[in-house]
């Protein structure tokens, strides 16, 4: 069984060695924090300063999307969990210190149900089974939940029976979709959803606006975190109802629609096609009038946007891992608004993009960063580039 220490806030688990994702279990939180800290002064020492860490109070059932891989061992026993390190051998997790822990209660009452219902695990090499992943995203305040069944094929022997069994040990379930994916990949989700039981979609409640988040969307996995990344992200900003903002890379459109009131007008631009979807009907549910939203790349955006020669005096970026585009950051130094707030997963590819705004003319703020990931090895940064 997984632990916690109330006193030193470490986490202790059992799955530790061969699950991989948790690099700091076993260590009193403050050391981690520290370790974290000492990271990022090395990180942009050459830059600017680094602000303390803004660390959790609980660090603990954070991650509000819980995924486990599903699979049979030799003997046909089904395992739910995660990938070992570079390895295809899933590791069989019964339970975790740092997932939601409904989430995780779902995952083990699907376990047990597979046993009765006969249901064989997908197995990635014959492409033959059944269940292949399972999802779940919880709304921290609208406690509200949805569970996504990835299957190997749409047949989906004894549904009826399935659900009503799944609804009645897990009430709190409030839609329930099924993803095919029959593909070899090591992606999650494939391109068809069908939804079996409810709305379809979740909301929750983030800086006192309503989100609608559908499963394949990007939403922060630590909402209590997020909330303070946020306010920091908006206080960085120091808007006016003179400023046109620019939210690039925005999601569902939270940091953008959090930034409104104070902003004149918001433009948001998003890759995922879903999320501006999502994000179109967000703006509704706040009853937002100064934004609007454009599926697109955001470089290539960018590059039109400034080469249209339309001005913004704000640009808050939040890139995937990989950080942001060389046409991106080129169209910036053109456009050349007076703040750039950067908020990034990966502060390594931060650090190579800000090198490249500072030679553009800009001066960075210290660096914030945030324990987003407790007792993992991740952490995440904010910091405010000006002219
Ligand atoms: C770290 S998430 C941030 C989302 C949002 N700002 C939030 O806080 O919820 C990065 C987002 O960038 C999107 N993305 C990835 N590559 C992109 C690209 N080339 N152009 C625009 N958006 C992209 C992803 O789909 C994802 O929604």
């Amino acid at each position: 069984m997984s632990s916690y220490n109330e006193e030193t806030k470490a986490i202790n688990c059992p799955y530790f060695e061969d699950c991989g994702a948790c690099a700091y279990a076993g260590m009193k939180y403050d050391n981690e924090l520290a370790i974290k800290t000492r990271d990022m002064e090395k990180l942009f020492k050459d830059f600017t300063k680094v602000e303390p860490i803004v660390s959790m109070y609980r660090p603990i059932y954070y991650r509000n999307k819980v995924h486990a891989v599903v699979a049979a061992d030799k003997k046909g026993n089904i395992r739910m969990g995660t990938y070992k390190e570079n390895s295809h051998d899933v590791v069989d997790i019964k339970d975790c210190m740092i997932e939601d822990e409904v989430c995780r209660s779902i995952i083990n009452t699907i376990k047990e149900l597979m046993k009765s219902f006969k249901y064989k695990a997908y197995n990635e090499d014959t492409r033959q089974g059944f269940l292949r992943h399972i999802l779940i995203r919880r709304g921290v305040v609208t406690k509200e939940v949805m569970l996504c069944l990835v299957t190997g094929d749409i047949a989906f022997p004894s549904k009826n029976n399935f659900l009503k069994e799944i609804r009645k040990r897990h009430p709190e379930i409030t839609t329930i979709l099924q993803n095919v994916n029959n593909s070899k990949t090591s992606m999650i989700l494939g391109k068809r959803t069908v939804t079996l039981f409810g709305k379809g979609y979740i909301e929750d409640i983030l800086c006192g606006l309503k989100f609608r988040l559908g499963i394949s969307s990007f939403y922060q996995i630590n909402h209590d975190q997020t909330e303070k990344l946020y306010k920091k992200a908006i206080k960085l900003a120091n808007l006016t109802k003179q400023d046109t903002v620019i939210d690039a890379y925005c999601g569902i459109g939270t940091i953008g629609m959090a930034m409104s009131k104070a902003a004149g007008q918001v433009i948001g631009v998003e890759l995922n096609e879903n999320a501006i979807e999502d994000a179109k009907v967000n703006v509704k549910l706040n009853n937002i009038k100064n934004i609007y939203f454009q599926a697109a790349d955001a470089g290539e955006f960018l590059v039109d946007y400034a080469a249209s020669g339309r001005k913004a005096n704000v640009v808050v970026m939040d890139p995937p891992r990989s950080g942001s585009s060389p046409e991106f950051l080129k169209s910036i130094l053109k456009i050349k608004p007076d703040r750039v707030v950067y908020i990034s997963c990966n502060p390594e590819t931060q650090v190579r993009d800000i090198k490249t705004l500072i030679k553009g003319g800009y001066k960075v703020s210290p660096v914030t960063p945030f324990d987003m990931f407790p007792h993992t090895a991740h952490t995440e940064t904010v910091c405010l580039l000006s002219r």
